[in-house]
């Protein structure tokens, strides 16, 4: 992984994700997210957790600009998003990874192809892609199944292959809706920690929604709970959102 590339984080606001009392709802159904506040700083690392059906997809898909609210701000980067153009949404859109719940992989190109296509879909090269995307396939255990397609992968093995796309552009957040949903707990920490190292060396900020509470005790983060559609902040569970920095740098003092 490159260090921290500063000339992409806007140095007069380290506020990554802002919600200013936003709500959510569909069609006539009552608001499934209800006057959410919440502000995420550059680099931090944040979970989110809540019952099935509680909104936390919902939530997701607002970060990622897949969806407006019905009321309130989103903020991405310090600029509200509510009225931006198509393609300041499509420049934001770019800085922002996502690993969908269901993966969303292409089933007619490889693993490969899947991985890569974020960058070919930016002008990039094969030639100068291919090291990075073979090295980070082989990082998530699929090194031996790089021209594999996603119909022949295990849901587990496509999860990885979903994820080493959402991190290939090295995005500036990540957003990732149960990540770990489909591998086995060892697998579970190693992709736990492929999040960890981006928060720490480029300072990703990083937002997971899980059910897993395994994974959540492993990393020191904030953990916000969705429950009938209000955001509350976890007290059981503790940190300032530097988490990877703070577990694997304790010398920097400055979190
Ligand atoms: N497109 C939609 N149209 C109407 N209702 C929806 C839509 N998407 C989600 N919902 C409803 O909104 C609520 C929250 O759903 P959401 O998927 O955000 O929950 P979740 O916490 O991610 O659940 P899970 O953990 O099961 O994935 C649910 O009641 C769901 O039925």
């Amino acid at each position: 992984m490159e260090p921290m590339n500063l000339s992409r984080l806007d140095p007069f606001d380290d506020i990554a994700v802002r919600l200013d009392n936003v709500s959510l709802r569909y069609d006539t159904s009552d608001d499934v997210l209800s006057g959410i506040d919440l502000s995420l700083k550059q680099g931090s690392f944040t979970f989110l957790t809540g019952a099935s059906g509680a909104g936390k997809s919902s939530l997701l898909k607002l970060l990622y600009l897949a969806l407006k609210p019905t009321r309130g701000d989103v903020s991405l980067f310090g600029r509200p998003t509510g009225r931006l153009a198509r393609d300041q949404l499509s420049a934001m859109r770019r800085r922002v990874g996502v690993v969908f719940q269901e993966f969303r992989l292409l089933e007619h190109l490889s693993a490969y192809e899947n991985v890569a296509l974020p960058l070919r879909v930016v002008g990039r090269k094969d030639a100068d892609y291919r090291a990075d995307v073979e090295e980070l396939l082989a990082w998530v255990g699929l090194g031996k199944r790089l021209h594999a397609r996603p119909p022949t992968l295990s849901g587990g093995e496509q999860q990885r292959v979903a994820i080493a796309r959402a991190v290939v552009t090295q995005p500036d957040i990540l957003i990732a809706d149960e990540p770990t949903g489909n591998v086995d707990p060892e697998m579970g920490s190693r992709l736990m920690r492929l999040f960890l190292e981006l928060n720490k060396r480029r300072g990703t900020t990083v937002i997971i929604a899980t059910h897993d509470l395994g994974l959540v005790r492993q990393v020191e983060a904030p953990v916000y709970r969705l429950n009938n559609g209000l955001l509350v902040r976890d007290v059981e569970y503790g940190g300032d959102g530097m988490a990877g920095r703070r577990r694997t740098d304790p010398t920097k003092a400055e979190d």
